[in-house]
């Protein structure tokens, strides 16, 4: 943690929604004129595509096959526990880009399956963003928890993020369904052990519901749109949160325990800013008073 240079971090699994909330972040960001600078988790894996797969053939042959990018051990976690520390110290640090498809191998230069080099980040900056699979890890080896003043979970319920994952990965990124199923599976272990830990760390879940029928999300034809879901938010400390103003301000919410509201699913993006814009603006002037 740091009052000078704050760390913002959003953890989420592959496909639960950290890129759709990273926007409504983005414009938060710009109406406030903070200038923040930004992280991929994506950025933090160990290896690129092709040794990741050797890795995996490896990993599986000597018997461990809850090897995935979720594990622990497939990220430089230590590395991104370097950058938050280093920033929160002295607001400069470095990240790179994990290429995934054609378009961004357009956007950065370097082919789908690569990462680009590491680039320090720009001077200046009021915060530190960032977004991925393991923004709120606490294990044996590292603590990147402890470096984040506002911690964000983003969490739909698993078919709902299933579905999220295999529409987006057969759409961006030109995988069939049998190969994201098995991906999914491949991942369920780590998913366990080292994803779902990190909701106990984080300060506010969103954890988005579907309210129409998605039993089977292998077969499901569309993403659940936002009026055909709630989401839920969980406040880890919820001192201090001023719920009857969300409330009256939400149309359409309630409290459903003393630390968390629901609303419906297509005000998420207001309840995002009404419950953000405070905590981000209060963490840039602290910042700048210390
Ligand atoms: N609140 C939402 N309502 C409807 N669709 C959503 C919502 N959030 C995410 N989605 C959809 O789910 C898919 C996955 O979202 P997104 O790309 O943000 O996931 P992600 O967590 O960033 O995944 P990754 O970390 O693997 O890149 C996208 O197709 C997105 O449009
Ligand atoms: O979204 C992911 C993790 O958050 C990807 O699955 C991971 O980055 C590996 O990508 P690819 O399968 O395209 O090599």
């Amino acid at each position: 943690m740091s009052k000078k240079h704050p760390i913002i971090s959003v953890t989420g699994s592959s496909g639960a929604g950290t890129s759709t909330v990273k926007h409504t972040f983005d414009q938060i960001f710009r109406r406030e004129g903070v200038n923040a600078v930004s992280i991929e988790g994506d950025a933090f894996h160990r290896f690129n595509r092709k040794d990741m797969k050797s890795e995996l053939d490896r990993q599986y042959a000597g018997g461990n096959v809850g090897f995935s990018h979720f594990s622990y051990e497939a990220n430089e976690l230590k590395e991104l526990e370097k950058v938050f520390s280093q920033y929160a110290e002295t607001g400069t640090g470095r990240t790179r880009h994990y290429v995934h498809d054609a378009d961004e191998a357009e956007k950065y230069g370097v082919p789908p399956g690569e990462f680009t080099d590491w680039a320090p980040f720009e001077d200046g900056s009021d915060l530190l963003f960032y977004e991925g699979l393991h923004g709120s890890v606490v294990n044996d080896e590292v603590n990147i928890a402890q470096h984040a003043d506002l911690k964000i979970g983003v969490v739909p319920v698993i078919n709902l993020e299933w579905i999220q994952k295999i529409h987006r990965d057969k759409e961006k990124r030109g995988y069939t369904t049998e190969a994201i199923t098995d991906v999914i599976l491949r991942r369920m272990y780590a998913y366990v052990h080292c994803i779902c830990p990190q909701f106990t760390q984080t300060d506010i879940n969103f954890q988005r519901v579907p309210v129409v029928d998605t039993s089977n999300p292998f077969v499901a034809r569309w993403i659940p749109t936002p009026d055909e879901s709630l989401v839920v938010i969980r406040f880890r400390n919820p001192r201090g949160i001023d719920f009857s103003y969300l409330v009256s301000m939400i149309h359409g919410s309630w409290m459903s325990r003393a630390n968390s509201i629901v609303i419906p699913g297509g005000k998420l993006d207001l309840a995002m800013q009404l419950i953000l814009t405070p905590m981000i603006n209060r963490l840039v002037s602290e910042s700048k008073r210390a």
